[in-house]
């Protein structure tokens, strides 16, 4: 049996049940209302049912008139006439507020989503959560967590119709009930079964529908159609979709099979309850010990009583399944959020102040790696020094300076900024101190302006917004455009959305960390898309975008370096040289050799350029 399998839920149904009922309480308090109204007529309703044919029959045998006849028959149908349309009534409405419960869920989810620590998020195990979640918000009546309650209402309502049934049936023969009640106990325990092997076994076919989802996406996106149609990914698309729709057909089929084995003892129990109790009922009536309106009323009452029981031992093995569904939900919710920690340390500095930055044995490895990426990492960054990180590809450069930014946790050591240990300290807090710019661009469906301020319009502040512009080359940007700063971004949102180019894209995000105006900023291969002109010019202003800032600045141009106070050599996830350009160079080891084969190459290239332009 693997970790998985011996999974136990984390809480038992009450506490859900109670977690259920104040989050209904909080998202829409009328449904709490409908769903209690459910219980009257699950247990009314089928009574009328048994009744109407015994009075039918019993006035009859007592030789009734037809007016007699017809008031009884008239005031049973008109009780279950008001009955049905107040049970429609119900069920519209139930589903109805379903709906909005179902909207307040996503909300809730999505929420939590934004909120979640940033390192678990990157977990597979965060993603297949997530899915989780929707797939409960999704679930409706049926498997959504209002089902939880939807459940409790229907086991208590068939209890009272059991409890009735049971007084009736016990004048006949106390064998029956013990007989009936048996049955369902084993239809039951297989449900059980049935139910506790999906929950131990659901992640298995959740992660092949993260997967699938992935390739549904990726597929059918604008983002990889280009690549799609010239490097022919088709076939691999094809081949990945047949792989693991395969391995989820397996498991549906598994789960089917098993639903099947549940649904075939169900039927024998059926079989066994129904051919005993109706053969005793036939006896009975063939030895003369009841009348036929008796049989009528015994008969409407075995199969009411067969099916108070099943409603009861289905409901009961449900509530099991939902209550899983609860726990994933709560697990979900309770996920560590990086501004959760009430208790932890504001971080409380003075904006216009550069700050200090201390690493103390920093190490960091990823939950899915081995070995790790960062060993070892000791540096102290003064305040306004403006620091390179250089290093081969998969160094652990970015790595770095996620792990500054607060978005991991060293695995061993500590940092600190100003003094405040980035691990306690309240992580929204310290977010307001950093403008990064990373080599992954993610845009919002709004403005350039909007996606640059990231306030509301009477927030912003023009002229620094304006200065941003210029700094950060977007105000060539924005020419091209009729509507200027006010563009549209994102096509798949916005129809009048201009697409921007990469170095355009860069050009912006770079305008958006300015505008931030942080004491720390961090910029991760921020010209890796811009052409050589906008690349020379960004250099040319790096201390005027850096002013009175810690800035920590990540390149693979080792010739753009030069502009910073200090330049660290990461490789293989420790720092093995530090110093200034110059001090590097002389020192005459990898940094050293790594310029040299760069200053070549641009060199050759330049000089290609120029005996072009002659010729
Ligand atoms: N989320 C992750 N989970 C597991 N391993 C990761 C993750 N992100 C990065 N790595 C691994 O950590 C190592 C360092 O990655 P990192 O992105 O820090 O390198 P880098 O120096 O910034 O590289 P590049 O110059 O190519 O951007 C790589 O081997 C990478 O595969």
């Amino acid at each position: 049996m693997n970790q998985e399998e011996k999974k136990k839920p984390k809480y038992n149904v009450v506490s859900n049940a109670v977690f259920t009922f104040k989050k209904l309480w909080e998202w829409d308090k009328l449904i709490l209302f409908y769903i209690l109204g459910k219980m009257p007529i699950i247990v009314l309703l089928p009574l009328c049912g048994v009744y109407l044919p015994k009075i039918i029959v019993g006035e009859i045998e007592n030789g009734a008139n037809a007016r007699q006849m017809i008031y009884s028959v008239l005031s049973i149908a008109i009780a279950m006439f008001i009955l049905t349309i107040l049970q429609r009534f119900i069920q519209e409405k139930t589903s109805l507020h379903t709906l909005e419960v179902t909207k307040k869920m996503e909300q809730t989810i999505s929420s939590k989503a934004m909120a979640i620590h940033y390192e678990k998020m990157d977990r597979p195990h965060t993603q297949v959560m997530i899915k989780k979640a929707y797939d409960i918000a999704h679930g409706g009546e049926n498997e959504g967590i209002q089902a939880l309650l939807i459940l409790f209402i229907t086991i208590f309502a068939n209890g009272l119709g059991f409890g009735v049934y049971t007084g009736i049936l016990g004048t006949l023969n106390p064998l029956i009930i013990v007989f009936i009640i048996l049955t369902t106990i084993v239809s039951y325990f297989v449900s059980k079964a049935v139910n506790t092997w999906v929950f131990r076994n659901r992640d298995k076919w959740l992660k092949l529908d993260l997967k699938l989802v992935y390739l549904t996406y990726k597929s059918s996106s604008f983002e990889t159609a280009k690549d799609i149609r010239l490097y022919n990914m088709k076939k691999w698309f094809y081949g990945a979709f047949h792989k693991f729709m395969n391995r989820r057909i397996k498991w549906t089929v598994k789960m089917q099979l098993f639903y099947f084995l549940n649904n075939v003892v169900e039927a024998i129990m059926v079989l066994l309850r129904d051919g005993l109790a109706y053969g005793y009922l036939i006896y009975l009536v063939w030895k003369g010990s009841i009348s036929v309106s008796d049989f009528v009323l015994y008969f409407g009452i075995i199969s009411g009583f067969a099916s108070w029981c099943s409603a009861i031992i289905t409901s009961l093995a449900k509530v099991n399944q939902i209550s899983l569904n609860v726990c994933d939900f709560r697990e979900y919710l309770e996920l560590e959020e990086y501004e959760l920690e009430q208790a932890s340390e504001k971080m409380i500095l003075d904006k216009g102040q550069p700050c200090r930055i201390k690493l103390e044995g920093v190490s960091y490895r990823y939950e899915s790696e081995d070995k790790a990426t960062l060993k070892n990492i000791n540096l102290s960054i003064n305040a306004g020094e403006k620091i390179a990180v250089v290093g081969a590809n998969g160094a652990g450069k970015t790595t770095f300076v996620k792990l500054i930014c607060g978005l991991y946790t060293p695995t061993t050591g500590k940092i600190s900024v100003e003094g405040y240990d980035l691990a306690k300290v309240n992580k929204s807090t310290y977010y307001e101190y950093l403008a990064p710019v990373f080599q992954d661009i993610r845009l919002l469906p709004i403005s350039i302006k909007q996606n640059i301020t990231l306030c509301a319009e009477h927030e912003v502040d023009e002229p620094h917004l304006l200065k941003c512009f210029k700094l950060s080359g977007m105000d060539k940007v924005i020419k091209k455009f009729p509507g200027g700063f006010d563009t549209l971004l994102i096509r798949d949102m916005n129809e009048k959305a201009v697409q921007l180019s990469g170095g355009e894209e860069q050009k912006l995000m770079l305008a958006r960390a300015l505008y931030k105006d942080a004491p720390i900023m961090i910029l991760d291969e921020p010209t890796a898309a811009l052409d050589p002109i906008a690349e020379n010019a960004m250099y040319l202003k790096y201390n005027e975008l850096t002013a009175h800032k810690t800035s920590i600045f990540i390149s693979h141009r080792l010739a753009s370096t030069r502009f910073c106070d200090r330049i660290i050599l990461i490789e293989n996830g420790e720092i093995i040289e530090m110093g200034t350009h110059d001090e590097l160079l002389a020192l005459g080891r990898k940094y050293a050799n790594m310029f040299e084969v760069q200053a070549k190459y641009y060199k050759e290239q330049e000089e290609r350029e120029q005996d072009e332009y002659i010729s």
